[in-house]
């Protein structure tokens, strides 16, 4: 009888999981603006269901999109045509997305403790939440779980709190897997979770920071859209609001900030990837966090984790004036950066979110620096464009190991520079 509930899952995903057989990711190098709007063209056409992974920016920068099977001969016909070039990133999604499965369906279980976890492994949203209370459980003398909100589906939204304190002090949030695909973003979250309880009281940077500031992480931050990138659409990005005027699903979480909201930069369609929502925070994913934050009132330095391309950025993305800290943030970000390339060689781009990668409204970042966080950063984790959204496996450990003494870096300055 054993087999049985492995047999059952997989029947069960078999039939429920979107298949992207055939389904290829071509990167293009956009030579111009006018090809770049070419290419913009293509994502508001319905029928050609065109999902961009790396929007069109700039000439500089390469635009990745998915393309269904069925519509592969028209869209690269579309390309030649307008004379823009492409290679075949990934030949087929598919193919990468049942290697995925092979390496979960071998860890797919709850674990008793976080010493059995494996953190080597991607994980759904019942096993993190699992290991969470392990963890608090395990070190109860640092560590809290605090519900800040439910979702839309109404899921529980979950932050863990590390404190040495018992007053209110000067904080540092961290958030990862606002949009839901990214999944080495959440899997870094865990694997940063960890690093924390076992360096506390053994490293002394970080011993320090924690003697004297607060470290909030919301390691799910899109409970609902991370459950659907599991149980029928790996490649899901938003939430999974009902749009009141669409058959469409899903607000963008990082377009629903109220910071530039609505401008150039998101879009008023409910089935583009960044629809902004009906109004500013009217996704409780969002509100829940503008809330928490206002609330608390001593947030010193913010960091939101995206993938990839291997970007730390900072504000502004909807404004194309740098801000009063720019150089202050620039270096940092330089520090930063440095620190995580000194640990496995990967390089990172930094910058102004508009100037590095693209324009873009209602994003975390944007509104934490409006609303006195001066050090808020977005991180974009692996790859540059290889995997993209489907970073294997191995690769979590090795991201989530580099990407810690970036974070260290901008929390040791938040502690250094209080204002
Ligand atoms: C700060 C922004 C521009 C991050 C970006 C996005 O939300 O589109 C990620 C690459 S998904
Ligand atoms: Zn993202």
């Amino acid at each position: 009888m054993r087999g049985l509930p492995i047999l059952s899952f997989l029947l069960t995903v078999a039939f429920s999981q979107k298949m992207f057989s055939g389904d290829q990711v071509l990167r293009i190098r956009a030579k111009d603006q006018k090809q770049l709007q070419l290419l913009r063209n293509l994502e508001d056409s319905e029928d050609l269901k065109v999902d961009f992974w790396h929007a069109p920016a700039r000439p500089s920068l390469p635009v990745d999109m998915r393309v269904p099977f069925s519509n592969l001969n028209a869209v690269k016909n579309y390309l030649n045509s307008s004379g823009i070039s492409y290679t075949i990133m990934i030949k087929d999604i598919q193919v990468l997305l049942d290697e995925e499965k092979k390496g979960m369906s071998s860890s797919r279980r709850l674990e008793r403790s976080t010493s059995s976890f494996r953190y080597n492994a991607y994980h759904t949203l019942e096993e993190i939440y699992t290991w969470m209370d392990n963890l608090v459980a395990e070190h109860s003398d640092l560590v809290s779980k605090i519900m800040i909100g439910q979702t839309f589906e109404k899921r529980p939204i979950f932050v863990l709190k590390f404190s040495t304190g018992n007053k209110s002090r000067p904080a540092i949030w961290i958030d990862s897997g606002i949009h839901a695909r990214e999944w080495i973003t959440q899997a870094t979250g865990v694997w940063t979770a960890m690093k924390i309880v076992t360096d506390c009281g053994e490293e002394p940077v970080l011993t320090n920071i924690l003697n004297h500031m607060d470290i909030f992480l919301e390691v799910v931050t899109n409970p609902d859209g991370f459950a659907y990138t599991h149980s029928t659409n790996r490649l899901w990005r938003k939430n999974r609001a009902v749009n009141s005027n669409s058959t469409c699903k899903g607000v963008d979480p990082n377009r629903n900030w109220d910071a530039g909201f609505g401008g150039v930069g998101s879009s008023n369609n409910p089935c583009s990837e960044t629809y902004h929502g009906p109004f500013p925070h009217s996704e409780p994913e969002v509100a829940s966090i503008a809330n928490f934050i206002q609330k608390h009132k001593h947030f010193k330095a913010l960091m939101s984790i995206h993938s990839y391309s291997q970007m730390l950025l900072y504000p502004y993305g909807y404004r194309k004036e740098p801000t009063l800290d720019n150089e202050e943030l620039h270096n940092l970000a330089c520090k930063a950066v440095e620190a995580l390339s000194q640990v496995h060689g990967t390089d990172y781009i930094y910058g102004r979110a508009i100037s590095t990668i693209y324009v873009a409204n209602g994003i975390t970042i944007d509104w934490a620096y409006e609303h006195d966080i001066k050090y808020s950063f977005s991180f974009e984790l692996r790859d540059t464009g290889i995997y993209g959204f489907l970073l294997p496996a191995s690769q979590i450990i090795p991201t989530a190991e580099e990407t810690w003494p970036a974070i260290l870096t901008i929390m040791k300055h938040a502690y250094k520079n209080p204002y």
